[in-house]
């Protein structure tokens, strides 16, 4: 099944290449390399496409998101912000300006939002520059591992906003410390790849790029090999569980359990779990 290339056409873009280097593993590289991978308008609305394609597609079980080029990502495109600064430039009335920009911002939001909805775990792969977008989006990833050249920075204050796509509600929950995350935000400063894993932000440091693609793509096989029902279902709940009491999430996941204790996969799994030396098992496709 593994191939070069994700062969349908739902998976061509102009900012994102979609490949499939091995079994139910799919890698989506962000793909503008001369401007850093700058986030513009084509990216936004591919994001969604191709996060939402990549959710109901049975032949995906996990995905790995990096970059080609110098840097992860130089964040914002500052060179497409036409249409924004039309709005706010324009001559509309207040609320209608308002109206507006609150749907611009909030289609931007689910570029990353289609990230942690995807059915299937994300593990970025991040190096370089990871700016601005780049931490919104990565925050929005289930794993993250990072090269020994990566910095993140949540530059936005500098060009006069507060981030707004995803940094600011999801990195408090990822790195646990609050006056950290403030720190960052207010200062825009530089945060480098040992003091990012010391804080939770990335789980391996990897001394280059090869390594770290590596690293990426063997966790996403061993990934690709257990129950999607489980795997699915492991990430739909801890998503659960990061956002409500203790009490709902395990509410939730009794009534969760309750239906996919049912599905094969559980047989299959225990099964081959007993007979240590048999094949692996196998799964159908999910
Ligand atoms: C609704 C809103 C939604 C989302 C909002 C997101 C907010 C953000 O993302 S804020 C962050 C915005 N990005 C930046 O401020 C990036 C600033 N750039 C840099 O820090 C550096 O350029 C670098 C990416 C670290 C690369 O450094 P270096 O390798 O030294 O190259 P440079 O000489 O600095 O840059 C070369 C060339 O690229 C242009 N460029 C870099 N980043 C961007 C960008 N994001 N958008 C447009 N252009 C970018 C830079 O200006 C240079 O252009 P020249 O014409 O060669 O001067």
């Amino acid at each position: 099944m593994a191939s070069s290339a994700a062969s349908s056409s739902k998976y061509k873009f102009e900012t994102l290449s979609v490949s499939t280097p091995k079994d139910y593993v799919y890698h989506v590289q962000l793909n503008r390399p001369q401007q850093f991978n700058a986030m513009n308008s084509a990216f936004w609305r591919e994001m969604v496409e191709c996060f939402q394609a990549i959710s109901e597609d049975s032949d995906c079980r996990v995905v790995v998101i990096s970059a080609n080029g110098k840097h992860f990502t130089s964040g914002l495109d500052l060179s497409d912000m036409g249409p924004l600064m039309e709005t706010v430039l324009g001559d509309d009335d207040i609320a209608r300006k308002f109206r507006t920009l609150q749907q611009f911002i909030k289609r931007y939001q689910l570029s990353f939002t289609s990230i942690e909805q995807c059915h299937k775990p994300v593990i970025a792969a991040i190096h370089g520059g990871c700016i601005g977008g780049g931490v919104d989006l990565v925050t929005a990833a289930d794993i993250r591992f990072c090269t020994q050249d990566t910095f993140f920075q949540i530059k936005e204050v500098e060009i006069g906003l507060a981030a707004d796509v995803g940094t600011l509600q999801r990195l408090p929950k990822v790195i646990g410390s609050d006056s950290l995350v403030r720190e960052l935000a207010y200062t825009a400063r530089k945060m480098f790849a040992d003091e990012a894993a010391q804080a939770g932000l990335v789980s391996r440091v990897l001394p280059d790029k090869d390594s770290l693609l590596k690293a990426a793509l063997e966790t996403a096989s061993s990934i690709a090999g257990k129950s999607p029902v489980a795997i699915q279902g492991s990430k739909h709940n801890l998503n659960y569980a990061r956002d409500h009491s203790i009490e709902e999430g395990l509410s939730y996941m009794a009534t969760w359990n309750a239906a996919m204790l049912q599905s094969e996969d559980l047989r299959i799994a225990a099964m081959a779990a007993m007979d240590r030396k048999g094949p692996p098992p196998v799964f159908s496709k999910l």
